[in-house]
């Protein structure tokens, strides 16, 4: 049975989690950053606000998305499941009952699927390039998760925000720690400080807000 204070704990910490570490890679890769900005600006312009409905049409945007999901699930070994009938998994017996515990973090990072997988590159997403590649962010099977398709949104909505209303610096030049906590989730050891200022282009749309 999902509470409602279940719901609000699982899709609030799980996405603001995902875009801090978002935009920390974005921080650390500026060209990236660039090239999501000028996407924005091709697609949408300066004359109004990203809207929910623009999300799906940029693609590079998905692809950081993607690649964020990919080092940093945000629930790297999912939740527990129980087994529910005596099985054997690649030669390795699996009684009924036992509690299983998927690491997607490793799965992400396997370099036998993955080319430099500690690389952030969004790259590897262009142009459907990485289908058939095991992805599993939100678990898989009947206890998926069910947030999924509003979390990309939400997610893909605050990064095209704030990419596109601000320029966006690291504090004296430095570069962003990504020290990753221990814990169910995968949290930032030192939370992402970053200088922003609004864009001269957007100016007009911003002070109509
Ligand atoms: C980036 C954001 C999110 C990530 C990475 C994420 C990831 C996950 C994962 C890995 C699971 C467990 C799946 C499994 O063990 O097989 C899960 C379960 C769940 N998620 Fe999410 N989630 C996110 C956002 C959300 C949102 C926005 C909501 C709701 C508004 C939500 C609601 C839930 C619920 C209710 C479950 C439990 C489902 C069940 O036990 O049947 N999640 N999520």
């Amino acid at each position: 049975m999902i509470s409602p204070q279940n719901l609000i704990g699982a899709g609030t910490e799980t996405t603001s989690t995902m875009t801090e570490w978002a935009m920390s890679l974005l921080l650390n890769h500026p060209a990236v950053l660039e090239k999501a900005q000028a996407e924005i600006d091709a697609l949408i312009g300066t004359s109004r606000l990203v809207s929910a409905d623009d999300v799906t049409r940029l693609a590079y945007l998905q692809c950081i998305v993607s690649e964020t999901l990919r080092l940093y699930p945000a629930a790297p070994t999912l939740l527990p499941h129980l087994s529910s009938a005596d099985s054997n998994v690649g030669g390795y017996n699996v009684p009924r009952d036992t509690m299983l515990i998927v690491n997607a973090y490793a799965i992400h990072r396997d370099p036998v699927a993955w080319e430099d997988p500690l690389e952030f590159r969004p790259e590897r997403f262009v142009d459907g390039k990485a289908d058939g590649l095991f992805m599993i962010p939100f678990g898989m099977g009947r206890r998926r998760c069910p947030g999924k398709t509003l979390a990309l949104r939400m997610i893909g909505m605050a990064l095209a925000t704030l990419v596109q209303c601000f320029d966006w610096e690291r504090v004296d030049g430095m570069e962003v720690d990504m020290t990753e906590g221990g814990g169910l989730t995968i949290a930032k050891v030192v939370p992402l400080e970053a200088v922003c200022r609004p864009r001269v282009v957007m100016r007009d749309v911003l002070q109509n807000f």
